[in-house]
């Protein structure tokens, strides 16, 4: 295999849901690297297959909180693009750890960037560093000089907030050897598409319940998608650009966006699950705000009580209740003045591809029925 003296590209998180699109979308349409170093804790092995005669795909094991294991990866590399972290909502990792992976592990991308002379970083944020927060005001078609009441109070909103900052205050310091570092920082909404291990939950959860869905959301709260082909795709570019127009992207946020449809988090997901034959009951929320509120405190009080036995958690919680029932949806065009970016996937076609991924969900399924597993599985 002969591999050119393009750019090197370290995609920390390589191996996630948003990380192996992103790989895959480089290797596709960055015609200017030669190497990527896909860094993470698990590695998936397929990834390996993935090199051609022109890029290589370097899986690195490796645990971001540990700053010499990031240094290693970052030596001899030209830009970084840090996914890695710890999405949890749920209460299923201690919050400690969630501040070790998403805040240290972030000071440690920075740091190594500074020791090992790599002088741009792309940085993955979230939504979340906005809202919504816990007094429930809607965030409405906004952008990213809206005002905003933040407060974070959950590890996870706080640890990409806390990690943003940084990778933001780092901007134009300086990295050895004297040259300026750049970095910018890219906030997605919420995350769909191929892979996306929420929707698996729903789909294994609406099966038991033969097919159903119930809703528990009022249909007119907005919740933002993003497809995760046009994140990967925002980051390519904010990648490339970065190093072009380093003035102009350098210290920015970037909300991610596309033309994925304003709907609440269920209706959006029924895009999909329909396709499989669900059905979602109700025009308006069958059970009333005050009782879901005093199951998702339930829930809490369980956590808490089974804590040291064994980790309970349950999608719904009062944090989970408060963001799906919150409007969060933006409406922006600074990633195109900025970059030039306009979404690769328009919505029929990431609700396409998302769709025969879900209906994947439904054959190996079904594989597992054959083997007798119990179900009643059908697909139009
Ligand atoms: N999923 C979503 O809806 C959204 C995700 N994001 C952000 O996008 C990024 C990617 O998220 P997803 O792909 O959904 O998550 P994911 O959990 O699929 O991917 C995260 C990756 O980081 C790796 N990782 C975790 N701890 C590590 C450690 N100590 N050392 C090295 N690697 C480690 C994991 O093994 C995993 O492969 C994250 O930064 C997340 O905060 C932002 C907005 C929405
Ligand atoms: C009340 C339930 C009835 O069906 C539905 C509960 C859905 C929630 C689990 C999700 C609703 C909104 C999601 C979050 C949102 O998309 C923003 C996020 C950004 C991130 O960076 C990480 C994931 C998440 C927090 C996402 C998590 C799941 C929801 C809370």
């Amino acid at each position: 295999m002969t591999v050119g003296s393009g750019q090197v590209y370290v995609v920390t998180g390589g191996c996630g849901f948003l990380g192996s699109h992103l790989v895959r979308m480089l290797l596709e349409h960055e015609k200017n690297i030669s190497e990527i170093r896909v860094f993470d804790l698990h590695l998936d092995e397929s990834l390996r297959t993935l090199s051609n005669d022109r890029v290589k795909v370097r899986l690195i094991s490796g645990d971001i909180s540990r700053l010499e294991d990031v240094r290693e990866a970052l030596r001899g590399s030209h830009l970084v693009i840090h996914t890695a972290s710890l999405v949890d909502v749920w209460g299923r990792v201690p919050a400690s750890k969630i501040t070790e992976v998403n805040v240290t592990g972030t000071m440690n991308v920075l740091q190594a960037c500074k020791e090992e002379e790599v002088q741009y970083l792309v940085y993955t944020s979230s939504m979340e560093v906005v809202g919504p927060n816990i007094h429930g005001d809607h965030f409405y078609r906004g952008n990213e000089d809206t005002e905003y009441r933040i407060y974070h109070k959950e590890p996870y909103p706080l640890s990409k907030a806390k990690a943003e900052k940084l990778v933001l205050e780092a901007n134009g310091a300086k990295i050895k050897g004297g040259k300026l570092l750049y970095t910018c920082s890219l906030r997605p909404t919420g995350i769909y598409g191929e892979g996306h291990e929420l929707m698996k939950q729903f789909h294994r959860q609406g099966l038991r319940t033969g097919r159903c869905v119930f809703r528990a959301i009022p249909p007119a709260i907005e919740h933002g998608r993003v497809y995760v082909g046009n994140v990967a795709w925002m980051h390519l570019l904010a990648a490339r650009q970065l190093q072009i127009h380093p003035s102009t992207l350098g210290g920015q946020v970037y909300f991610c966006y596309d033309s994925s449809p304003y709907k609440s988090y269920e209706d959006f997901n029924m895009e999909f699950l329909s396709a499989c034959g669900f059905k979602i009951i109700g025009s308006r929320p069958l059970v009333p705000y005050f009782l879901l509120y005093l199951l998702a405190l339930l829930n809490a009080l369980m956590q808490w009580l089974l804590h040291g036995f064994f980790t309970y958690a349950p999608i719904l919680n009062p944090y989970t209740l408060a963001v799906a029932s919150t409007t969060f949806t933006v409406q922006t065009d600074k990633a195109e003045k900025h970059f030039g970016y306009q979404p690769l996937y328009a919505w029929e076609e990431a609700k396409k591809r998302t769709i025969t991924w879900v209906k994947s969900l439904e054959v190996s399924r079904k594989d597992l029925k054959d083997v007798g597993e119990k179900g009643n599985y059908c697909c139009n």
